[in-house]
C-alpha cells in the first residue's frame, strides 16, 4: 500500500461454526491460493494492530488473537473481543476495520476505500454494499464513538441493530461472502480467472502511487491533472465593465449624452459628472464618475436627453463579481483541461501544479507481426500486419496519455527485458501476455522483479491482460495480442491507470442505456463490445466477429463494457 491512508487498527473475524459449510474451517478454506483468513489478513495488512478473534490457528507472529466469550456467540460478542484486546493494547484512538474472514475478493483496496470515505463523510461508520445495494455489515470501518454501541450491546444482539445513525454504505465491487459450499466453488472458479474489471480498476488505482507533482506554464498542460487547487491571482472581471452595449450613466437620470463614447479596450475617455451620460460598448470599463451601464434598448434617447424605461437597471459585471483574488476556482484532482487552462488564464494565473501528462511507449511484439508493412511488397508466408497499434495509440491519445512507438520486440526474453527498463511512466506491450513457447513477457517480468498487480481478468475479449509495476516505479501493461482484445484492455483499464499516476479525483462511470443487453451478456464473464447511438436514446452493441481484427468496430462511434448476468451493475461507456 503505498497511497496514504489514515492509520487504523483491524479485527478480524475468524470463528464461526460455518454450519452450512457442514462445520468446515471455513477461514482455513483457500480460494485462488490462499486461505480465506489470509485474504482477510491481507486485505488489513496497512493496519497498525490486528486482532484475530476465532479458535487457534496459524497466524503472523505480530497478530494478536482473542476469542468471543461464550465461543460461536455471534459477531457481536466476537467484535466486542476484538476490542478488548485492542483495549488491552492500549489501541483505542483509531478507527477500526472490521472484517469477516469469509470475503474471497477482500483486498487492501476496499479497506482503503472505506477509510477514504471515513474520513472524506465524516460518518461514524462506512460499509460495503454490493452492486446490488445489499449492506456488507462485516467490511466496515468503525470510528471509535461508533464502537461504544458494540462494547455496551448485549450479547447475541445483530450487528446490524448497532449501526450508528448516520452509517454510510459505500458500493464496493468484490464483497460477496462465502457461505455455503457453492458459494466457495463460485469463489474459487471466479479467483482462478481473475478479478472482475470493476476490482481490478480498484487494484490498479489503490496500488499505483502518483506521479511527482510539477509546475507547468498553465497554457501548456493537456494532458495533466491538478495537483493543487488553481487559485485566482486577480479577480474577475478585473473592472467594472459594461456588460451590454449601451451607456454609461452617471448620477440619477435623465442625463445629458456627451459625446465621449467607451469603446471596449480603451480608457481615454473623460470623467463624466452628475447627470452626464455616454455610449459603451460591452466589454468596455465604465468612465471615471459613471455608476452603472445601461443597455441601449431600455433607454430613450430624445435629442441629447437621456431617459430609461426600466428602474435601477444595472448592467455593469462589476469587479471580482465572478470570483475574487483568491477564490479556489478548481480543486486538486481535477483535470487540467481547457476549461481549467481558460479559467486560469482569465484568473491570470500564469503556472499550474499538476501531475503528468502519462508518458507511454507502445510496443508491439511476436516475430509473425509486422510492425513495418507500408510497402506494396508482400508479407512473407505466415506473418501478418500489426494493426492493433494504431487503435491502441489512438484510445491512449484520447486518454491523455503521450504516445511514443517503442517499436517492435523479437521474441526472446531479452529483448522484453530492454524494453522493460528503459524509462517511461507507463509500457504498453502488445502480445505475449500468454503462457506459450512464443511468450516472454512474463518471465522477463520475473527476471526484472516486477510486481504483477493484476494476471488476467473477468473480460472478453481482452481478459489475457497483465498490469505490473517495475522497481524503478514504471508501470506495466500487457495487452492481448488480438488487436479487439489489445483495445478492449486499454479502454477498459489504462483510465484507472491514469487516474492512479496523475491523482485524479474518482469520477462516475457513464453508463448506457443498451437495448437487448441480456442476449450480449455473460453468466461470468464482462464484455468489451462496439456500441453506436440508435438515435432514440439509446445504444446497440454489435456482437463479435472474432477478436483478430476490428471489423465489428467498422462504423460505431463508441466501446461498451458490459456486466454479466450474474452482475447488478450497468453497462459502462469506455470510449
Ligand atoms: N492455451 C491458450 N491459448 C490462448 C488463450 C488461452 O486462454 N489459452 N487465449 C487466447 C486469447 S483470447 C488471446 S487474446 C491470446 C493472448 O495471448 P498473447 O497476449 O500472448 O498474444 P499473442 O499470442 O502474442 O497474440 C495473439 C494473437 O494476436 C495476434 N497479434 C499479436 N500482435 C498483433 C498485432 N500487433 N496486430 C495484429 N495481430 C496481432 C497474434 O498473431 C496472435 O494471433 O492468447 C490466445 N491463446
Ligand atoms: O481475450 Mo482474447 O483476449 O479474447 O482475444
Amino acid at each position: 500500500m503505498t497511497v496514504t491512508q489514515p492509520v487504523f487498527d483491524a479485527i478480524v473475524l475468524a470463528g464461526g461454526r460455518a454450519r452450512r459449510l457442514a462445520g468446515a474451517d471455513k477461514p482455513a478454506a483457500s480460494v485462488g491460493g490462499r486461505r480465506l483468513i489470509d485474504i482477510a489478513l491481507d486485505a488489513v495488512a496497512g493496519a497498525r494492530s490486528v486482532v484475530v478473534v476465532g479458535p487457534d490457528r496459524r497466524l503472523p507472529a505480530q497478530v494478536l488473537t482473542a476469542r468471543e466469550e461464550p465461543p460461536y456467540s455471534g459477531p457481536v460478542a466476537a467484535i466486542a473481543a476484538g476490542l478488548a484486546a485492542l483495549d488491552a493494547a492500549g489501541r483505542t484512538d483509531v478507527p477500526v476495520v472490521v472484517l469477516a474472514s469469509d470475503l474471497p475478493e477482500a483486498t487492501a483496496g476496499q479497506v482503503a476505500e472505506l477509510l477514504r470515505a471515513l474520513d472524506e463523510d465524516g460518518s461514524p461508520a462506512v460499509f460495503a454494499s454490493d452492486e446490488g445495494g445489499h449492506a456488507q455489515y462485516l467490511l466496515g470501518a468503525w470510528t471509535s464513538r461508533a464502537l461504544a454501541a458494540v462494547r455496551a450491546a448485549a450479547p447475541g444482539a445483530s450487528v446490524r441493530s448497532l449501526l450508528p445513525a448516520g452509517a454510510v454504505f459505500r458500493a464496493i465491487a468484490g464483497t460477496a461472502d462465502v457461505d455455503t459450499p457453492a458459494d466457495l466453488d463460485h469463489a474459487r472458479r471466479r479467483a482462478a480467472v481473475g478479478p472482475d474489471p470493476i476490482a481490478a480498476r480498484a487494484i490498479v488505482r489503490s496500488a499505483l502511487p502518483p506521479l511527482p507533482a510539477v509546475v507547468k506554464a498553465a497554457d501548456h498542460t493537456a494532458g495533466t491533472v491538478l495537483a493543487a487547487p488553481l487559485r485566482a491571482a486577480e479577480p474577475f472581471p478585473p473592472f467594472d465593465a459594461s456588460a451590454m452595449d449601451g451607456f454609461a450613466v452617471a448620477g440619477p437620470g435623465p442625463w445629458r449624452l456627451v459625446d465621449a463614447p467607451r469603446a471596449a479596450g480603451h480608457t481615454d475617455t473623460a470623467a463624466l459628472t452628475d447627470g452626464q451620460a455616454a455610449r459603451i460598448a460591452t466589454g468596455a470599463a465604465l468612465p471615471t464618475g459613471a455608476d452603472r451601464a445601461l443597455r441601449h434598448e431600455e433607454t430613450v434617447l430624445d435629442g441629447d436627453r437621456l431617459t430609461e424605461t426600466s428602474t435601477g437597471r444595472d448592467d455593469t459585471r462589476r469587479a471580482g463579481s465572478a470570483w475574487p483574488a483568491g477564490a479556489a476556482l478548481a480543486p486538486a484532482g481535477y483535470d487540467a483541461d481547457a476549461a481549467v487552462r481558460s479559467v486560469a488564464r482569465a484568473a491570470r494565473v500564469l503556472e499550474l501544479t499538476v501531475r503528468g501528462p502519462v508518458r507511454a511507449r507502445l510496443h508491439t511484439s511476436g516475430d509473425e507481426v509486422v510492425a513495418d508493412c507500408s510497402g506494396a511488397q508482400p508479407l512473407p508466408y505466415g506473418t501478418i500486419a500489426d494493426a492493433a497499434s494504431g487503435p491502441v495509440t489512438a484510445l491512449l491519445h484520447d486518454t491523455g496519455v503521450e504516445t511514443t512507438a517503442g517499436g517492435h520486440l523479437a521474441d526472446t526474453v531479452d529483448a522484453f527485458r530492454a524494453a522493460l527498463t528503459a524509462p517511461a511512466d507507463l509500457i504498453v506491450v502488445i502480445g505475449a501476455t500468454g503462457h506459450g513457447v512464443a511468450d516472454h513477457l512474463r518471465a522477463a517480468l520475473a527476471a526484472e522483479d516486477a510486481e504483477l498487480l493484476v494476471d488476467g481478468i473477468r473480460l472478453r475479449p481482452g481478459g489475457s491482460l497483465l498490469v505490473a509495476r517495475m522497481p524503478s516505479g514504471t508501470v506495466l501493461l500487457g495487452l492481448g495480442g488480438n488487436p479487439l482484445a489489445a483495445v478492449a484492455g486499454t479502454a477498459v483499464l489504462v483510465p484507472a491507470i491514469t487516474d492512479a499516476l496523475l491523482g485524479r479525483a474518482p469520477r462516475p462511470p457513464e453508463l448506457l442505456d443498451l437495448t437487448a443487453s441480456d442476449e450480449l451478456r455473460m453468466p461470468t464473464r464482462w464484455r468489451v463490445l462496439p456500441v453506436e447511438p440508435d438515435g432514440a436514446g439509446a445504444w446497440v452493441a454489435t456482437a463479435g466477429r472474432g477478436t483478430g481484427h476490428l471489423a465489428s468496430a467498422i462504423g460505431h462511434r463508441g466501446l461498451a463494457l458490459i456486466p454479466p448476468t450474474e452482475s447488478a451493475a450497468g453497462v459502462q461507456r469506455l470510449s
